[in-house]
Parts: C-alpha cells; sequence; structure tokens
C-alpha cells in the first residue's frame, strides 16, 4: 500500500477507533525532513501541537522513537513531553518513568579517540550522545568505506554491550541492550499503550524492529522514502511531508 492507500487507511483506522490505536513515530526522515547535518533539522511550528492533540485523541498513547537522546527529542516538541524512547530503544520515558544510559569512562575515551581521528576526515561529523555516538558522512561521502572500516574497529573495542547500527550516511554506536523493536514491547507493559494495536512510523533500518513487532501484533508498519530499500513494513509513505500530512489531518 502507497502514499494515498497507506495515508487514508491510517486516517479511516484512527479517526473510527482511537481507543484501539497506538502510535509509534520516529523522528529524522519520518517527523522531519532530513537535513545535511543532525542539528540543522526544522520543526514546523505547527507539529508540535498537532502531536500533543493527536497523543489527546489516542488518550496518550503516542510516543516517539528515536536513535536521538531523549533529552534532544524533549528539546525539539518542547513543551511537550511525550512517552520517548531514544538512543535506538536504550532510553524510555513511560508510565513506570525515565530510564536512561550512562557512558562509561571506557565509552568516554573511546568518544574522545573518535573525534580525535575525525579530524583527519574533513566533513565528517562526530555526534556525541552520552552513551551512544554517530559518525556522520553525509558531508564528506568519500569516507564512508573508510568510515565504517574504523567504525568497525571501535564497535569491537567497545566490546558487546555496544553495536554498530547503520543509518542514512551515518555509521553509530548505540548501546547494544535495546532495540526499538524492544523499546515497544516496554512501552505495551503499561497504561496508555497495554491493549492497544500499534501503528508504527519510520524510515530507516533501525526503524525494521519496530515494524516486525507492529506486523507480529496485528498493527501497521509505514515504511517513509522511496521504494527501494526492503522492509518489513505493509505500507509507503514517500515523505516525511505526507506524514506530517497524516499526522495534521488526525489532529484537526
Ligand atoms: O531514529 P531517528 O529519529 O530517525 O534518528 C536517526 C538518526 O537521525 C539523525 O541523523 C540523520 O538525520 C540527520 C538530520 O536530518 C542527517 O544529517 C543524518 O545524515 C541522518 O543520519 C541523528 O543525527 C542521529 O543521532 C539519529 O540516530
Ligand atoms: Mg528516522
Amino acid at each position: 500500500m502507497q502514499d494515498d492507500d497507506a495515508t487514508q487507511e491510517m486516517l479511516s483506522l484512527v479517526l473510527e477507533e482511537p481507543d484501539h490505536w497506538a502510535m509509534f513515530l520516529d523522528i529524522d526522515g519520518t517527523l522531519l525532513n532530513l537535513a545535511p547535518t543532525p542539528d540543522a533539522i526544522e520543526v514546523p511550528e505547527a507539529l508540535p501541537g498537532q502531536l500533543h492533540r493527536l497523543s489527546n485523541k489516542l488518550g496518550g498513547a503516542l510516543a516517539l522513537v528515536t536513535g536521538r537522546s531523549l533529552a534532544y527529542a524533549d528539546e525539539l516538541f518542547k513543551p511537550f513531553a511525550f512517552p520517548t524512547a531514544g538512543l535506538h530503544g536504550a532510553e524510555i520515558r513511560n508510565a513506570s518513568g525515565m530510564q536512561t544510559v550512562e557512558a562509561t569512562a571506557e565509552f568516554q575515551a573511546l568518544k574522545h579517540a573518535l573525534t580525535t581521528e575525525a579530524e583527519h576526515y574533513p566533513g565528517v561529523l562526530i555526534e556525541d550522545k552520552g552513551a551512544a555516538v554517530a559518525a556522520h558522512y553525509r558531508l564528506a561521502p568519500e569516507y564512508e568505506k573508510i568510515l565504517e572500516e574504523r567504525m568497525h574497529h571501535y564497535a569491537e573495542l567497545a566490546g558487546p554491550n555496544w553495536a554498530l547500527q547503520l543509518g542514512k550516511m551515518v555509521f553509530e554506536l548505540r548501546p547494544a541492550r535495546s532495540s526499538k523493536g524492544d523499546a515497544l514491547e516496554r512501552f505495551f507493559q503499561s497504561d496508555p499503550f497495554k491493549n492497544r494495536c500499534p501503528i508504527t512510523i519510520g524510515d530507516d533500518l533501525t526503524d525494521e524492529s519496530m515494524f516486525a513487532i507492529a506486523n507480529a501484533r496485528g498493527g501497521v508498519s509505514v515504511r517513509v522514502g522511496a521504494i527501494g530499500a526492503p522492509s518489513c513494513a505493509t505500507s509507503r509513505l514517500s515523505s516525511s511531508a505526507l506524514v506530517r500530512n497524516v499526522i495534521a489531518a488526525l489532529a484537526a
């Protein structure tokens, strides 16, 4: 299912039975257009309020599920503080409170070594996310191969508590203990998510684990972007703009 059909499906499902559904939304490339650098993203002025109204319609069962840190996600959508899973599922704020992850001294040293090494790769940006770190090559695609090799090396150094996460023009080291799919299961343990059916929308490899949970629970999974990348999502929306149209229509 694509664009018009996928949009129509989500609108009718949620508007007809708002008490039945829970929505799980990725941020970069899904709610927001991709930008040249991590901090260059723009949050459309109306979006935080629309998400808030939609969340109210769903009885609070709307969560952000992102590779960003929880604190960064909160900044983007303030003054609202939605239930959120950050660092690809490793951090979570749900009804049970907030769980974050601390970087160990060894991981701090690793981030320092990576940042120093990246000075030799002009245009490569290192994003320090606390217990995760991202090496972005969007501005310097010529370094993709070397960066991939080096990030495999740093992943080995980091040990089994960290995993290498591939993304859009980025290699990340993230806490290995939890994926976005695991985060969904944790949301489902308590209200307002308990006993609801998931609608998941995401654009990247990291979102596949939440699509799998949505499919297994009889829900809806939507991958954003052009057809091409293999995905277990059952529907497609070709752009973040279309995602925001769905959010606006559901919030109205
Ligand atoms: O799970 P998400 O909410 O989609 O976060 C995934 C990563 O998004 C960010 O990087 C990506 O978006 C940047 C801004 O558009 C872009 O410049 C970059 O090339 C993309 O990879 C973010 O910086 C990462 O920390 C997130 O893990
Ligand atoms: Mg994304």
